[in-house]
């Protein structure tokens, strides 16, 4: 029984990772990571420079999940590549791991990649095209042209992997025209879902919401986004060219969880909120629970059972 997975011509040993922003603001949380059970990490999403971010609280985790508009706080790109530059030179033999950036303008993001694309960094780098956080800064992937402009622009230099991380969609018209914009680039992946923009949590004792900018309203993290997290990797790995992985986030709490995002199609798996809230040993949960459900079903290896959803 092995969870071993193939991602990018390497071999992780297991498919879990944080989600971008979750445990990974710090070169301390960062290795932390590195130091868990968990086959790989991603960093914070980075801009040019440091960013504080949205006022405080702009986290806030509630029973069935999260609500939060962190607003891309982040040391700045160089602390971050710093920090994976030096981690190749220590562990030169271990699998890449993941970087994000998230720039606020195309030129930004245009930047940011070619900083990467410049330096040794030898791991997959993710666009992130869906903070819903910045105020007066739309969800990029929302805008069909945008995305477009943006990946034609990036892959007439980026030859490193890349993803790109995208919102939840909701209607099959956006999944097909998406799918159609993504399938004529050479991505390594696509990472469905970030949080689902906008939701709003109210503390009914006091009659307020529970976080502070954007009078409350957050990305909606946790349970409350499984059913449309899956239906994403369904929907995506199901319409884009086979070379293009599918890495599925949101609503990991249970080997279960995870075992439904793969029989989706997910190639690597992300966790968020219940990190937050359970800290990095929930990955040996995952793990246990993961080996558990795939023993008790008869499967040794993911790939036996990844994308392998039946219809009725
Ligand atoms: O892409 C993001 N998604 C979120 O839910 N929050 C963060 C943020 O606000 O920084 N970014």
């Amino acid at each position: 029984m092995s969870l071993a997975t193939k991602f990018g011509g390497y071999t992780y040993e297991n498919p879990f990772m944080n989600a971008s922003g979750v445990h990974c603001m710090s070169t301390d949380e960062l290795d932390e990571m590195d130091n868990s059970r968990a086959g790989s990490f991603i960093t914070k999403s980075a801009t040019t420079s440091h960013r504080a971010g949205n006022p405080e609280p702009r986290y806030f985790s509630v029973p069935l999940g999260s609500i939060n508009s962190m607003g891309l706080p982040n040391q700045g790109i160089d602390y971050y590549l710093n920090y994976v530059l030096d981690r190749q030179k220590s562990h030169p033999d271990s699998s890449p791991v993941f970087f994000s950036v998230a720039g606020m303008s195309v030129e930004e993001n245009l930047n940011l990649l070619k900083k990467i694309q410049d330096s040794d960094f030898n791991g997959t780098t993710e666009l992130n095209f869906s903070c819903p956080n910045v105020p007066g800064k739309p969800q990029v992937a929302y805008d069909f042209e945008m995305t477009q402009e943006i990946l034609s622009k990036v892959f007439e230099f980026f030859k490193k992997p890349l993803g790109v991380k995208m919102p939840p969609f909701f209607d099959f018209a956006h999944f097909d025209a998406m799918a159609n914009i993504l399938n004529q680039f050479p991505l390594a992946y696509v990472n469905c879902i970030n949080s689902v923009g906008n939701g709003l949590y109210i503390d009914v004792e006091t009659e307020t919401v529970v976080i502070k900018p954007k009078d409350g309203f957050g990305g909606l993290g946790g349970e409350y986004v499984k059913p449309t997290a899956l239906a994403n990797v369904r929907a995506f790995y199901t319409r884009l060219n086979p070379s293009i992985k599918i890495i599925g986030t949101g609503g990991i709490k249970t080997g279960q969880d995870a075992f439904e995002h793969l029989l989706c199609g997910a190639t690597m798996l992300q966790v968020g909120t219940e990190l937050y809230k359970e800290g990095v040993s929930i990955f040996e949960r995952l793990e246990k629970e993961l080996k558990e459900i795939m023993e008790k079903k008869g499967y040794s290896t993911i790939d036996d059972l990844r994308g392998k959803l039946n219809s009725l």
